[in-house]
């Protein structure tokens, strides 16, 4: 059975390749990647570092406007399964890549398999693209693999055939536990955080990663005000995404001497010192759902979550751009002094074998 999974950001790399390589313990089963360029190199250093390679690399120029992007992603990718000729697709969460990946492989009657299907907002604006992505990729797809009870039943509501969702866990919490297990045998993969930790002296830090959308300049730039006002009490790491954007926000921040801003770490860096900071500032997916299992307070800077189960846990507080609330929060949380308990509601770490199990055995 030949499978291609079709990828190009950073959090769809970590979120695969547990499912990547749970497929190629499997007998008679070839997998084959191909990666869309969409984030040119963010998340290529745990592909190295698993030994996975990429079979198809789509060249990108940056600052592509989506609206561009998307209809040659449904080109390309097209190309690629016309020569791959694939048993079987799978693609990923909500980007770009995921939903152009899913419409070529439907456009050539190939099964698509989703992995992270039925986390919803509710909201087509919020996050933008995303929920519009992945509800395109849903009634697309015969293998939905829902990461928790809530997603099964947001798809069981949009009439997806209950017999096609299964419930597996994140694939994240998989990533996580392969990188604190790779880190402990082979420290040296996380040395990219050794400056910053050096450089904190052991003190506290609060780690902010900033990276949506939806959050416009004037955003950008309360938050880059309020994270040097937080920054009176506790140093802050605050990786930049590269996301053009990002510039305002840095732009606020760059000269306070308790914020480091640094480039994006590699996986396994970030991996570390999420396990060491005290607090989480974040508008990301994923860190919801790290920071939970990690057991460390994490303030949303979006709206809306389509991770009630991080906030049910005790670990995720929603603050959107409230920037008062956030402070309020953080500085509760410091005076507090007391961690959530870590949550395994995002999965056990078993989700990528029980993804190969089932397509192993349905196809
Ligand atoms: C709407 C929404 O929530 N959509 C999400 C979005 O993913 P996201 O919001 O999680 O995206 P990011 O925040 O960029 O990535 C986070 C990952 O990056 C690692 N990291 C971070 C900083 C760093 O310096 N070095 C790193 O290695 C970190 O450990 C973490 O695993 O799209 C995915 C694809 O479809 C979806 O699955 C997912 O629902």
């Amino acid at each position: 059975m030949r499978i291609l999974a079709i990828l190009g950001t950073r959090p769809e790399i970590i979120k695969l390749v547990p499912v990547i390589l749970a497929l190629r313990n499997c007998a008679g089963v070839e997998v084959r990647l191909c990666h869309t360029g969409q984030h040119q190199a963010l998340g290529l250093d745990l592909l190295a570092a698993t030994g996975i390679e990429c079979d198809h690399m789509l060249s990108r120029e940056t600052g592509i406007l989506l609206a561009d992007l998307f209809p040659r992603l449904i080109a390309e990718t097209g190309a690629v399964l016309n020569t791959d000729h694939p048993d079987l697709v799978i693609v990923q969460g909500d980007t770009a890549t995921a939903a152009a990946g899913a419409l070529s492989a439907f456009n050539r009657s190939i099964p698509i398999a989703h992995v992270e299907a039925g986390l919803r907002s509710g909201d087509l604006a919020l996050p933008w693209p995303e929920e519009g992505y992945r509800r395109i990729i849903s009634p697309l797809a015969r293998w939905h693999f829902a990461p928790t009870a809530g997603a099964a039943d947001n798809l069981r509501r949009e009439n997806i055939d209950p017999a096609a969702i299964h419930q597996t866990g994140n694939t994240v919490i998989d990533a996580l536990h392969l990188a604190r297990e790779m880190l402990r045998s082979k420290p040296a993969l996380g040395s990219e955080a050794d400056t910053v930790l050096a450089a904190l002296g052991g003190a506290p830090f609060a780690l902010a990663t900033i990276h949506r959308r939806e959050q416009d300049s004037d955003d950008l730039r309360n938050i880059g005000a309020a994270l040097c006002d937080l920054a009176q009490d506790i140093a802050i790491v605050l990786p930049a995404h590269p996301r053009p954007e990002s510039r305002v926000l840095i732009d606020v921040v760059k000269d306070h001497p308790a914020i480091h801003v640094v480039a994006p770490f590699d996986y396994f860096a970030f991996i570390r010192l999420l396990d060491a900071a005290r607090l989480v500032l974040t508008d990301s997916g994923g860190i919801q759902e790290e920071g939970t299992a990690l057991g460390k307070p994490v303030l949303v800077l979006r709206s809306v979550t389509e991770r009630a189960e991080a906030v049910t846990a005790g670990a995720a507080q929603l603050v959107g751009n409230d920037m008062t609330a956030m402070l309020q929060a953080a500085r509760q949380h410091l005076a507090d002094n007391t961690d959530p308990i870590p949550a395994d509601v995002f999965g056990d770490g078993k989700a990528a074998q029980r993804i190969a199990r089932i397509l192993n055995a349905s196809v």
